[in-house]
């Protein structure tokens, strides 16, 4: 196949990286670095049509929403923040659990009667009204924090643009007040700052996203099939649990209550010499052990999976009903 192939754009450094990285791993994915870890562009072992680009956080959300990504990795506060039109031109295939942070409207902790926005609203009308000027909002979430303030009618105010270090602004007086992520809490506390108490713009963490725009060939469309058969089988190998018994006579009733109420497969049939196989939720485990050995099953063995195949899985589904 010649056709343009799949791009895969991966993060490159910062926050996202290593957990990026470590997911991919899991999936059996890996990068192929011909020129070392320094060179930007590589190829997944062992997958034809495949271009993985290492990019900035911040980078992935531009390429996805342009089209020159197809896949990729990036924190949701970036997706919502650089794409105007983020739910047109991106998927969010799924939250990966990692790169939390919340995006957050945070004032001086010298503030005590600033709780609540309804509160910041009228500390920003007092300034504008008694001294003639703006309430100062250091940020780099230009486009969040004005959704954000619009939608609690906060007009009286002034974004003033931050390129990192945005917590530093109050006290350096280059603003009053910071909209950013937070995550720990610590930088925050380290600079006498507090969060409004309905100030959560954003929960935000690394999401697998697909671009809607992407040239989908026939070539990029395999590919994408092929990752994520694989991301999809890990993680239904990781939240599974498989769940071996003899039973001497299992009757229809136990299945039954089995399927119903511990959320269990037979994924392999009910075999008939009484040896059954069952997959059920990670979390059912103790329980459905327990109710086999009610019902006779006298040695009970349960296995961790590597993967899980199945012929269809929620990411594949999720992307191809959205591309077409
Ligand atoms: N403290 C944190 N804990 C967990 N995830 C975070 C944290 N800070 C940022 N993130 C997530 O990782 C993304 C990238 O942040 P990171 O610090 O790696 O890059 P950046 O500082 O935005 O950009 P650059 O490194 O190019 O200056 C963020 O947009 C967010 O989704
Ligand atoms: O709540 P915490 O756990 O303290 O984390 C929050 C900090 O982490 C990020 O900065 P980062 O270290 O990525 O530096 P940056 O400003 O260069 O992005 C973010 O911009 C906050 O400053
Ligand atoms: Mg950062």
């Amino acid at each position: 196949m010649s056709e343009a192939p799949l791009v895969l754009a991966v993060p490159s450094k910062g926050r996202l990286q290593e957990n990026a990285a470590a997911f991919f791993a899991r999936a059996g994915l890996t990068f192929v670095q011909s020129r070392g870890a320094r060179d930007y562009r590589g190829t997944l072992k062992g997958l034809a049509g495949v271009e993985v680009l290492f990019l900035s956080a911040s980078e992935i959300a531009a390429q996805l929403a342009s089209g020159a990504a197809h896949l990729g990795i990036t924190g949701e506060d970036l997706i919502r923040e650089d794409i105007p039109d983020a739910d047109a031109a991106v998927e969010l295939l799924t939250p990966l659990g990692f790169g939390h942070a919340n995006v957050v409207v945070a004032v001086p902790q010298a503030w005590i009667d600033v709780r609540t926005m309804a509160d910041l609203d009228d500390v920003a009308a007092d300034m504008r009204h008694r001294h003639g000027r703006k309430m100062r909002v250091a940020t780099k979430y230009v486009n969040l924090t004005r959704r954000f303030f619009g939608s609690h009618g906060i007009a009286d105010y002034r974004i003033v643009e931050s390129l990192g270090a945005t917590e530093g602004a109050p006290a350096s007086g280059a603003a009053e007040i910071i909209v950013d992520i937070t995550t720990t809490g610590a930088t925050l506390a380290a600079n006498a700052l507090k969060i409004v108490e309905d100030g959560v713009i954003l929960r935000s963490e690394a999401n697998l996203i697909a671009s809607v725009r992407a040239p989908w060939s026939a070539t990029a469309r395999a590919a994408a099939r092929t990752i994520l058969t694989r991301i999809a089988a890990e993680e239904a190998a990781r939240t599974t649990r498989e769940v071996r018994a003899y039973l001497a006579e299992p009757d229809e009733a136990l299945i039954t209550d089995l399927r119903e109420n511990f959320g269990a497969e037979l994924p392999f049939g009910l075999g008939g010499n009484g040896a059954l196989v069952i997959h059920c939720p990670r979390g059912q485990v103790f329980a459905l052990a327990e109710r086999l050995a009610e019902n006779g099953a006298d040695h009970i063995a349960v296995h961790q999976l590597d993967y899980v195949f199945r012929a269809s899985n929620p990411l594949s589904e999720r992307l191809f009903t959205r591309i077409g």
